[in-house]
């Protein structure tokens, strides 16, 4: 990320060329650590930053910040591939589905409910430099010689690559529950669990791996390039050192689901287009209705904020690689290449779920015969090597937002897993639920502040 390699010098960032290098606006300052006040903009600031000259110049005194978050929602591009971090609700949710993903889900060690803010609040600062394309504090070469460096810097050079940081808070971050079945509010936060933030119940053929499941934080580091997403998720892990620890993570590839219909829809590792019947990240009415908590959907500090449900799909690649065209496309209900449903002739057009098999997926899946429920897919592919017995550790990683879990999630997944064809080829291996709260909305707030500020 714009480093010494890619800028040319060190001396560059000390000699800024143009307005917009000179530091973030004092609103900004006031909310960053003392080394990144100190530091200002990296050199891969001013080269980001460089495309939206004109933001900046209007801004005059004008600031990243502004420019970041002065009237464009979080999840909108500003300029040179950033993604706007600031806004009503996270980034990363509704916005278009990059290309891949490194997610992250932390225990928190400290039972100290300041400490846990603090971390959260240099999370926020880190998140926001990330995302905009900057280093995390003093940088990854600018700081003392004796000192560790502030990034880790392997992604100096990069482009912010529409990276998007995506916090949660799981079920036990409210009321740790020991093996021995000991409750323990540990931060006060018992009486702030939203209702719908549910322990999932088990699910028929599920097969669930505790060291992938659970944790009291989220983050979802979504970006085109991996590097830069798992930059990102290190660096967050280094910063909560001693107060959190990483308790499992998942690399994913080639989404498996789109938020952009306009654009091809991607393929998993089955071989079929996959999210083809999504929500659109640009569809706010059904966005409203099934994917942003509202006021009076329960806890107050979640309006805005969304239900994220995570799921690791195995699937039994080389059962299903035996299987003849004909027998794979009945699980679905759609046709391989172009996808359609049976009985129609394109991709998009209208399922006539009558003349999909009984226990397709397509069939089974659909809002119609759900009750009009609706989710916000956002999964990604994943090849985890072997499993020793000489199959590919290789699935789906199902990401699902949601106004409400109980309503949405459940209620599928109960259906799904008692009559889905597909469950012959599948396991579910790892789960995970999490709120993501709302947007932060411009500098100086931090993820959580309402729940935990
Ligand atoms: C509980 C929800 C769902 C799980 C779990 C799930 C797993 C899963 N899905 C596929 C592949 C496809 N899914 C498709 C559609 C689809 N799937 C769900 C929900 C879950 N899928 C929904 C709500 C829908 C949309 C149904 C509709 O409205 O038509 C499709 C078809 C193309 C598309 O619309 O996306 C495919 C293909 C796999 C492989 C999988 C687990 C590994
Ligand atoms: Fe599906």
């Amino acid at each position: 990320m714009g480093g010494a390699d890619a800028a040319g010098t060190h001396g560059d960032r000390s000699t800024p060329d143009g307005p917009a290098a000179d530091g973030p606006a004092p609103d900004e300052a006031a909310d960053e650590p003392t080394a990144e006040r100190a530091t200002g903009l990296s050199r891969r600031a001013v080269m980001g930053w460089a495309g939206a000259g004109l933001a900046l110049g209007a801004a005059g005194g004008g600031s990243v910040a502004a420019a970041v978050s002065g009237g464009s929602d979080s999840g909108t591009t500003v300029s040179d591939g950033a993604i706007a971090f600031y806004g009503d609700h996270q980034a990363g949710i509704a916005t278009p589905v990059q290309d891949r993903l490194h997610f992250a889900a932390f225990d928190v060690l400290t039972d100290d409910r300041k400490e846990l803010a603090a971390l959260l609040k240099e999370w926020t600062s880190a998140a926001a430099a990330m995302t905009a394309g900057r280093e995390v504090g003093q940088g990854a070469v600018d700081g003392l010689a004796e000192a560790p460096p502030d990034d880790t810097g392997e992604a100096l050079g990069l482009p912010p690559s529409r990276l998007t940081l995506t916090i949660g808070f799981g079920p036990s971050l409210f009321e740790q529950v020991d093996a021995d079945g000991t409750r323990t509010d540990r931060f006060g936060l018992r009486a702030r669990r939203p209702a719908a933030l549910v322990d999932l119940p088990h699910f028929p053929g599920d097969s669930l791996d505790p060291a992938r499941s659970g944790g009291d934080l989220c983050v979802q580091a979504c970006a085109d390039d991996p590097q830069v997403a798992v930059h990102a998720i290190r660096n967050l892990a280094r910063i909560g050192m001693g107060k959190v620890s990483v308790r499992w993570s998942q690399l994913g590839f080639g989404k498996t689901s789109s938020t952009t219909p306009d654009a091809q829809t991607p393929r998993n590792l089955m071989g079929f287009k996959d999210g083809t019947h999504n929500i659109a990240g640009t569809d706010t009415a059904t966005l409203k209705d099934h994917v942003w908590a509202a006021p009076g959907d329960g806890q107050d500090w979640m309006t805005g904020g969304s239900y994220l449900v995570a799921r690791r799909i195995r699937m039994h690649i080389e059962t299903w690689d035996r299987e003849g065209l004909k027998a794979q496309e009945d699980v679905f209900g759609r046709t391989k290449g172009e996808g359609a449903p049976y009985g129609k002739q394109r991709e998009r057009d209208t399922p006539d779920l009558a003349r999909l098999p009984k226990d397709s997926h397509v069939r089974l899946a659909h809002p119609d015969t759900n009750g009009g429920l609706r989710i916000l897919r956002r999964g990604f592919s994943f090849t985890d090597g072997t499993d020793g017995l000489g199959r590919l550790d290789a699935g789906l990683f199902f990401l699902a937002y949601q106004r409400d879990t109980r309503k949405a999630f459940v209620p599928l997944q109960r259906r799904l897993a008692a009559n889905d064809a597909l469950n012959e080829y599948i396991q579910h291996v790892g789960s995970a639920h999490f709120a993501c709260p709302p947007g932060v909305r411009k500098p100086g707030e931090w993820w959580g502040q309402a729940l935990l500020g």
